[in-house]
């Protein structure tokens, strides 16, 4: 997967102006800005960009499309105002249905992926609120910028579920050890604030266009850098979590389906959803 890749990493002319290369589904877009070349992937469902089987596709589909068109480098945001990803959907995992939620999984193992092992630089500008799955797409990019008084973090263990071996290598491979395992066992959501102090965010930004502009910045420090030993370096570095997945995702998945399907993790979620109801009519 990674060579067909890397055979797209050539340089390309740039001009001035920005389009939009995609709107071929309306819960993500794409816009490449012509005069830097770098693609700004939007994920665009509301209420709160919750990862359901259909935006999970269409953020596949989007990063395909920003690997195949030669983009210089991808930034990852939320047309939300105050929500990043409110991480997966948990309509998708409470009382599933039995096709479409092995088709919900395996979208999440496309995206990760595609997304953990893009052959071009990546960041995300976590313009809002990132828990769980939206922390795992965070963290899978290379550089992340986070505007202020938001939290980010995999808060599972709060919801009585547990964060696959995937989720924690790529939170690992942010996060020293020691404080990633913590975290992880807390179920911790860190404020932006405590986020840039323990490195899980490089650079905090005051609005979403600086934030983008600071993962501009982060893509144009490879500029002078020869793309293809660039993408072979990070393809090396990522190689073991990917391979790992890659090699067994029918397992995950089969433990995947085997874990929601209890009886308490089903009560468990079934609870989670109702405080989340409640909470909006206080
Ligand atoms: C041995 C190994 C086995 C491994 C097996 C694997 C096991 C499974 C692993 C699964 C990993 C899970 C990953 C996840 O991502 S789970 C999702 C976690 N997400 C959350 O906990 C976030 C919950 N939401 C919030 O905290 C807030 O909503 C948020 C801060 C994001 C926004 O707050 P705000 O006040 O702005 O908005 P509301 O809370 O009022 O929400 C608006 C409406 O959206 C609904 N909502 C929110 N989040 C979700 C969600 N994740 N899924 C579905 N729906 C969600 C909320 O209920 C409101 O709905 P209503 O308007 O109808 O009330």
């Amino acid at each position: 997967m990674m060579r067909s890749k890397l055979m797209n990493l050539v340089p390309r002319a740039v001009a001035t102006t920005s389009r939009q290369m995609s709107t071929a589904t309306k819960l993500t877009t794409v816009q490449v800005d012509d005069k830097t070349g770098i693609a700004t992937l939007t994920m665009n469902r509301p209420p709160v960009n919750g990862l359901n089987l259909e935006l999970l596709r269409d953020i596949h589909q989007s990063i395909e499309e920003i690997e195949g068109n030669k983009s210089r480098g991808l930034i990852l945001t939320s047309s939300n105002p105050t929500i990043f990803s409110a991480g997966l959907d948990i309509f998708e995992m409470y009382k599933p249905d039995k096709e479409r939620i092995r088709a919900f999984w395996t979208a999440l193992q496309d995206v990760w992926l595609a997304l953990y092992g893009s052959s071009v630089p990546t960041a995300a500008a976590i313009n809002g609120h990132s828990p769980a799955g939206g922390c795992l797409l965070a963290t899978s990019c290379e550089y992340r910028v986070m505007l202020p008084k938001y939290t980010i973090g995999l808060n599972e263990t709060k919801l009585g579920i547990v964060a696959p071996k995937w989720f924690m290598s790529t939170f690992e491979s942010v996060l020293p050890r020691r404080l990633a395992e913590r975290a992880l066992n807390q179920g911790r959501m860190f404020t932006t604030e405590e986020a840039l102090a323990v490195g899980l965010v490089d650079e905090v930004a005051n609005s979403k266009e600086e934030a983008i502009a600071k993962c501009a910045q982060f893509i144009g420090t490879f500029a002078k850098v020869n793309p293809l030993a660039r993408a072979l370096t990070k393809q090396q570095l990522r190689a073991e979590e990917l391979k790992q997945l890659e090699d067994e995702r029918v397992q995950d998945l089969e433990k995947f389906i085997f874990f929601v399907n209890q009886p308490a993790v089903q009560k468990g979620l079934g609870i989670y959803l109702e405080s989340l109801k409640k909470k909006a009519t206080k």
